[in-house]
């Protein structure tokens, strides 16, 4: 079996070549949470799982488009710090990557986001935090307090 590739040199591999995992597939769920992304095979704790891919703005930018942004749109800005300033990674375009449909679960989630840099600049990529079996629904914390998700009451399944 040839060695396992250090899972940041696989996320370095993803980020320069802009491509996302062949065992990883995006699924519609309910009306509530849309598409989410899941495990098509399995994952080892520690495991680079997917690029949260998108532009990478600066915080004048991020203030200027959060005014020009249906909320829809502005769900997928990703604000972030890094070296003492604010940066966002904007995933608003519809690309066709998958770390953009990555759902939130601050309880049980399976995915930590983490910032690494390639070439001088900040890409944010998801981390295992555990083995993920095939099947399973690719999840990490948002952070904050402020995902209505967490605290409204669904009629929908899921
Ligand atoms: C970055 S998008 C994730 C992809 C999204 N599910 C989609 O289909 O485009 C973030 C949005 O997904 C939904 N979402 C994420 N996690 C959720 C959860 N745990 N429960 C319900 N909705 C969730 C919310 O609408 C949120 O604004």
């Amino acid at each position: 079996m040839p060695p396992r590739i250090s899972p940041l040199k696989d996320a370095m591999h993803h980020v320069v070549t802009k491509s996302d995992k062949t065992k990883l597939e995006v699924n519609y769920i309910n009306a509530v949470k849309g598409r989410g992304l899941f495990a098509k095979g399995s994952f080892c704790k520690g495991d680079f799982i997917v690029e949260y891919r998108g532009e990478l703005i600066n915080y004048a930018e991020l203030e200027r488009r959060r005014k020009l942004y249906h909320p829809s749109c502005a769900v997928f800005m990703f604000e972030f710090k890094w070296r003492g300033k604010t940066w966002c990674i904007d995933a608003s375009r519809e690309d066709g990557s998958f770390g953009r449909l990555v759902n939130d679960d601050h309880q049980h989630p399976n995915c930590k986001m983490k910032k690494i840099d390639v070439n001088g600049k900040a890409h944010l990529c998801l981390f295992a935090l555990k083995d993920i079996k095939e099947g399973e629904e690719i999840t990490y914390d948002y952070g904050g307090d402020d995902c209505p998700w967490r605290t409204q009451v669904s009629c929908r399944n899921n």
